[in-house]
């Protein structure tokens, strides 16, 4: 009997490098393929939702960008053995093809599924080229981009897949969206896996200028990094306005689905579910962000006028509030910000994704 063809996924890092990864594992078992994670210790504290049957194959890595002299000193050693070890594993795994995801964990697979010629490809999450992809998006079969457009090298062709989301979020895929009006409504506030402290310190706020009688209708549920929830609980608490402060929320696709406005950051993800789920959204995109890549993320959101980008520089709790407001007095509006927020979306990407390793895998070979 031969062996079904196995996929190396090469991720590490936070959700929102590995939520796209654990898609494509997700839809890749699915098609009847054998699928590994290529990732370093770090990245495998994070593979907690992966689909059992993937394997995890941990491999050393290392970055410059974290640790003391030494730590900086060894990285080239690192990343040196963490190649040599997926070198080995490749030779005896003969992996069909190789998708790298970007982030410093990556390297060690890529690298060698390059030095072996194996068919390979990277898939770029952000509008611009992580320093990982940038490196590889020469010496790959195929570049994926999950946001468009993405600027890439000169002479490298992208293919626009989009970034894969959950199944969670998939279901709520085109939920009916109910326009705000005189009832309650929800509003929905994230900064990311990790929260934003400056959504702590504005939002809150922003939203306590708004007038008393769409206040009187309003349910908020608000991420906050942990050191920022008693003081967020406390405000709204004072306020008198209803608000459900929270680190993490595991049910995003559900209190997004019913969410009248998403107030966020633009990473990569976030985007995406916003899209894939249609709702209206303010986008605030992490100003810090190598190459600026959140505003490139919310691009193609705010060209369909699905959304409203407010730079940090720009966003005060009065041009927030008006903004807010702008959204909630007009139904019609929101509703055809909710629309538009669904024709950029790319439900399908996992598959898409899915039919580029295919291909790879039987026609370029
Ligand atoms: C600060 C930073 O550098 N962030 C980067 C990080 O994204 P980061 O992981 O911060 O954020 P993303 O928006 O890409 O993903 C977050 C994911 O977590 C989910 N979520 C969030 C909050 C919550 O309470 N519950 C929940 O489930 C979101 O719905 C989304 O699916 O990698 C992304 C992909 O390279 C980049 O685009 C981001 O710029």
């Amino acid at each position: 009997m031969t062996q079904a063809p196995l996929l190396v996924i090469a991720a590490g890092g936070t959700g929102g490098h590995m939520f796209p990864a654990q898609s494509l594992a997700e839809v890749m078992l699915a098609r009847g393929w054998r699928v590994k994670l290529s990732t370093d210790d770090r990245g495998a504290r994070y593979t907690g939702a992966f689909p059992k049957a993937v394997e995890i194959d941990t491999v050393p890595s290392a970055t410059f960008a974290r640790g003391g002299i030494l730590a900086k000193a060894l990285v080239p050693f690192r990343i040196a053995g963490g190649v040599l070890s997926a070198l080995t594993k490749f030779v005896s795994d003969k992996p069909a093809v190789v998708v790298g995801f970007g982030g410093y964990p990556a390297i060690p697979a890529v690298a060698a599924a390059t030095l072996l010629k194996l068919p390979r490809m990277i898939h770029e999450q952000n509008g611009v080229l992580g320093r990982v992809n940038q490196a590889f998006a020469k010496r790959v079969n195929t570049v994926a981009c999950g946001t468009w457009p993405t600027t890439l090298p000169q002479g490298v062709e992208g293919y626009y897949v989009g970034n894969p989301v959950r199944g969670a979020v998939l279901e709520k895929h085109a939920a009916p969206y109910i326009p705000p009006g005189d009832y309650p409504m929800e509003l929905l506030i994230v900064g990311g896996s990790q929260g934003a402290r400056i959504l702590s310190d504005v939002v809150p706020d922003a939203i306590s200028r708004l007038p008393e009688h769409m206040l009187s209708h309003l349910r908020v549920s608000q991420q906050a990094r942990p050191e920022d929830l008693d003081r967020v609980t406390e405000f709204y608490h004072t306020q008198g306005i209803q608000a459900d402060v929270r680190p993490f929320f595991d049910d995003i696709p559900t209190r997004m689905s019913e969410a009248q406005l998403v107030i966020s950051r633009s990473g990569a993800s976030t985007v995406a579910d916003i899209s894939v789920i249609g709702r209206p959204s303010i986008l605030i995109p992490y100003a810090a962000a190598a190459g600026d890549h959140q505003t490139a993320n919310a691009r193609g959101l705010v060209e369909a006028d699905a959304a409203v980008m407010i730079p940090e520089s720009q966003l005060t709790p009065e041009s927030l509030a008006e903004q807010i407001y702008n959204v909630l007095a007009h139904p019609q509006g929101a509703t055809m910000m909710a629309h538009a927020a669904l024709s950029v979306s790319k439900p399908m990407a996992a598959e898409e994704l899915a039919a580029l390793v295919e291909e790879l895998a039987f026609n370029k070979q």
